[in-house]
């Protein structure tokens, strides 16, 4: 009122008409900052989040020193909610963990929690965000988000790579029953046989054929394929996962840390080298004719705008997306599968009466709901993602019914969803038969967490499915398998994604011949 009161004092002393225009427009001025006022005081009279007490300076951190997060932060949710605040040094991070808060930051509120928080070493990794998965939602995010999604992942593109997936799968079949007829009785390694067919499908994808070895001149030195694996999946992966603790303190920045940075630049620098040596070679292919309509094409053909570093990071991508979720999600269900003779002949009778004596194939998966199921209940028992990459709150909001301020980190633990009580009877138990229920809708890919939700979704889910709902088929219709003794209790994980530590060892027994 005293501001309004100034204001006529004023007006009353300057000439009248300029004075009528000057006053409306403070005046509107006024009202506009009221009520930015007023909204704000609403927002901060909405409770204050419940916080996990920790200690001066470090907040949280020491009670997070195991490296999964996801089971603490879960172990948190029973205590103060589905939504809780904790210190990680100088950063508050709010935690989600129901599936209601999970979506109201990812769908209702997401426009003010667009951005990504990555760590140092993500930083780095993803040649300062470049990458579809990590880049903050704007113009470069929906350019590349569509690249991807035309050339590789959307419906499409992957009924053009229908071809490479079926040779993938007769290839692991073969692979397997060649090690069975030469050691019947020994455990087999199924990850080592997928792993490398895995990674020659994101080959095929990315630069239009498997390479199964390449010279690369800046090494002086040929790169097998396994090799080239190391450098491109397992190094980063191990590398993602690297603590700089000047993350937490950043106004420690300016202390050198020259092992972490050291590590972090070897790894970026090998992918890249291998990445140049990838890119020349389909090159050179591309001037001798050579047709592939992969995504390094699409790239070359669209880069104008993207710097040679943006093309290598992106075409790396689906190269280590491919390689990696996929595989941790079809390994953990053909375990489920070993561990559960019950089930697993409950699937073996479905796919026989689908398939007879052929072979299943892509078109019969909508015919196998159980086969649908089993994927679904393996994604949310394992999330193979068991948190979202951090986001960042740009902008005050709300969630869950608390105020959350601008600043705010925001994890959103797709584990607690999925071990949510008040959601999942007996969560921790792997029962398929729960997604058999007809309030699900088959065909959704999203009936869990697992792959995110709203405009940030998985881009990635069709090939998931796919790749993995096949795979799982056709190892059970193929082979009777058994966990080697002692493998049940082997459940821990290793990584960002929740990889088996120990690669699962099974007896396998051929149900059909080789042939
Ligand atoms: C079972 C396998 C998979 C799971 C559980 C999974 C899970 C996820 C999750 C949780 C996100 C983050 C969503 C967010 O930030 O809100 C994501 C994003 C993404 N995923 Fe997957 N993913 C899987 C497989 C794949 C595959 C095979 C690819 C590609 C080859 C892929 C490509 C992507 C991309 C490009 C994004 C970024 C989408 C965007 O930011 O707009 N994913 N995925």
């Amino acid at each position: 009122m005293a501001l309004l009161a100034t204001l006529a004092d004023f007006a009353e002393k300057a000439p009248s008409f300029s004075a009528t225009v000057l006053i409306a427009g403070l005046t509107l001025c006024f009202v506009i900052f009221l009520r930015e006022l007023l909204s704000k005081m609403r927002k901060t009279d909405l409770p204050a989040l419940p916080a996990v007490p920790g200690l001066p300076i470090i907040g949280n951190l020491l009670q997070l020193k195991e490296k999964k997060p996801h089971k603490t932060f879960a172990k948190w949710a029973e205590t103060y909610g589905p939504i809780y605040s904790i210190k990680t040094g100088a950063h508050t991070l709010i935690v989600l963990n129901s599936n209601e808060v999970a979506k109201e930051a990812m769908v209702t509120r997401f426009s003010s929690i667009s951005s990504r928080n990555l760590s140092n070493a993500l930083l780095i990794l993803t040649a300062n965000k470049n990458l579809v998965a990590m880049s903050d939602y704007n113009d470069f995010h929906k350019m590349v988000k569509r690249y991807i999604l035309q050339s590789v992942l959307g419906a499409n593109a992957q009924r053009r790579y229908r071809p490479h997936r079926d040779t993938m799968v007769e290839n692991i079949c073969r692979h397997l029953h060649d090690q069975v007829s030469s050691s019947p009785d020994e455990a087999i390694n199924f990850r080592s046989v997928f792993e490398d067919e895995l990674f020659g499908l994101a080959l095929k994808q990315a630069v239009g054929n498997e390479v199964q070895s390449i010279y690369v001149e800046e090494l002086g030195t040929v790169l097998s394929k396994k090799e080239m694996f190391k450098v491109l999946v397992t190094d980063f992966m191990a590398g993602a996962i690297e603590v700089d603790w000047r993350d937490f303190f950043p106004y420690m920045k300016w202390v050198p840390y020259k092992s972490f940075e050291n590590n972090i630049h070897q790894i970026t620098l090998r992918r890249k080298i291998l990445m140049r040596a990838l890119i020349q070679k389909r090159k050179q292919e591309i001037t001798l004719g050579q047709v592939a309509n992969c995504y390094l094409d699409r790239l070359l053909s669209e880069s104008n705008g993207l710097t040679e570093d943006q093309i290598m990071v992106l075409l790396w991508e689906p190269i280590i997306e491919t390689s990696d979720t996929t595989l941790v999600t079809s390994e953990w269900a053909l375990y489920e599968l070993a561990k559960d003779p019950k089930r697993q002949d409950r699937l073996y009778e479905d796919i026989k009466n689908v398939c007879g004596i052929e072979k299943m194939t892509e078109e019969q998966l909508p015919l196998l709901p159980y086969l649908g199921a089993i994927f679904h209940e393996t994604l949310r028992k394992h999330s193979p993602v068991p948190i979202v990459p951090p986001r960042y709150v740009h902008e005050d909001t709300q969630l869950g019914g608390y105020f959350v301020p601008k600043g705010s980190q925001i994890a959103i633990n797709i584990f607690g969803c999925n071990m949510d009580k008040n959601r999942w009877e007996d969560p921790g138990e792997w029962i398929p038969e729960r997604f058999l229920d007809e309030k699900y809708d088959p065909t959704d890919l999203y009936k869990t967490m697992a792959f995110g939700a709203g405009k940030r979704v998985c881009a990635g889910s069709l090939q998931a499915n796919l790749i993995a709902c096949m795979v799982i088929g056709r190892m059970v219709q193929e082979f009777e398998w058994r966990l080697e003794e002692g493998e049940e209790e082997k459940v821990d994980t290793v990584g960002l994604t929740t990889h088996k530590l120990h690669p699962m060892q099974a007896i396998l027994k051929p149900r059909r011949s080789s042939a």
